[in-house]
């Protein structure tokens, strides 16, 4: 390693749907924001990016609005993201470039030629020197710390919150996939639209993320939870509060969270007979923010009949990946799915 590694400050970058994560070689995790950027809808001038903006999400005033670019794991707001990606690379530089540095970015599996370009685009733009795009999977399965270059099979399930990927992966490539667009958003969702139903009150997206976080689950808990709920009552147009229950948030999702076990199965239906015998033996992992939905592991557990773990820290787990990929420039040039010298 020449002296100019030492400052070429290299970075992994998670650029998810909805948590961006930057990973500087040497040092771990710097950046962990929302993927949130607020702009003013008539000049298109960025005003605020990450935590400062999801901070606005629904409480904007006219002119200013607060966009996921990357919505449904797809980047489905160039102009947004490569502004998003400019901002956190040029944050987590902090001083000016010495040298440019090499990126790994983590992409969703099955990303179109156009959004690779964008993403490259967004790189060079921020000063990069050379990119590197590895899938979101493969990025999960080395932060987990599964042998993904071993001939044996390892299944990987990342739950994020606009797409969850289910993959099996054997001597570092990705063996069978399934790409489905429902995560923790789409869950979201469907409490909001619960509540809506049931009780005729209307709730915000961050309030529907609280309700999942703190009382949701995918299988029934053991003690009955409740939390009160504020929201704004669609009869009389007022701001109403109510009690829930954790059994009626269960109920509430089960349509996404089925979807995504169904695709966990189907996937499994897919895989050769070894592997299938591997992941038998080593069990299912989960990452992403999904994973830390109480009881997702056992629900799992009981439909596939696999064993199920949770990893270390799910929400790390792509950016962890993406670091250890750059740690070991013989792994990265074998599981990244191209590359582009970008000076
Ligand atoms: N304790 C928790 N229980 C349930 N869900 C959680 C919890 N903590 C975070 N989440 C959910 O995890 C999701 C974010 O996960 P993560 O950061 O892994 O996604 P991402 O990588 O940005 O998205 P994608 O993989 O779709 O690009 C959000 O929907 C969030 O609500």
């Amino acid at each position: 390693m020449g002296v100019l590694n030492i400052f070429s400050r290299d970075l992994g970058i998670d650029l998810g749907t909805a948590n961006t994560l930057v990973y500087i070689r040497g040092k771990g995790i710097v950046i962990r924001e929302p993927s949130v950027v607020a702009i003013r809808s008539d000049t298109r001038e960025v005003l605020a990016v990450g935590e400062e903006a999801k901070r606005m999400i629904g409480r904007t005033p006219g002119n200013i609005v607060a966009i996921r670019p990357m919505r449904d794991g797809v980047i489905a707001d160039f102009d947004v993201t490569q502004e998003m990606l400019k901002y956190f690379i040029r944050k987590a530089m902090k001083r000016p470039l010495v040298v440019h540095p090499r990126v790994v970015i983590s992409v969703p599996s099955g990303v179109t030629e156009v959004e690779k370009r964008a993403v490259y685009e967004a790189a060079r733009q921020a000063g990069a020197r050379e990119a590197y795009l590895i899938e979101e999977p493969m990025a999960a399965a080395i932060g987990a710390g599964l042998p993904v270059h071993e001939p044996t099979g390892s299944m990987v399930v990342d739950i994020g919150g606009g797409t969850s990927e289910v993959a099996v992966i054997s001597l570092g490539g990705i063996v069978t996939s399934r790409s489905l667009r429902i995560g923790g958003n789409k869950i979201d969702d469907a409490i909001i639209f619960y509540i809506k139903k049931e009780y005729n009150l209307m709730i915000g997206e961050r309030t529907a993320e609280e309700i999942k976080i703190t009382i949701g689950s995918a299988y029934p808990k053991e003690e009955e939870q409740d939390m009160e709920v504020r929201g704004r009552d669609l009869v009389t147009g007022l701001p109403k509060t109510l009690r829930i229950t954790s059994s009626e948030i269960l109920e509430a999702l089960k349509e996404p969270v089925s979807q995504i076990v169904e695709a966990i199965k189907l996937t499994l239906e897919k895989t050769p007979p070894e592997l299938a015998a591997d992941i038998m033996d080593k069990g299912i992992m989960l990452t992403g923010g999904g994973a830390l939905l109480d009881g997702i592991d056992k629900l799992i557990a009981q439909e596939t009949g696999m064993p199920v773990h949770i990893a270390e820290a799910p929400l790390d787990c792509v950016a962890v990946g993406t670091g250890r990929a750059l740690e070991e420039l013989e792994v990265l040039r074998r599981v990244t799915i191209s590359s582009k010298n970008l000076a």
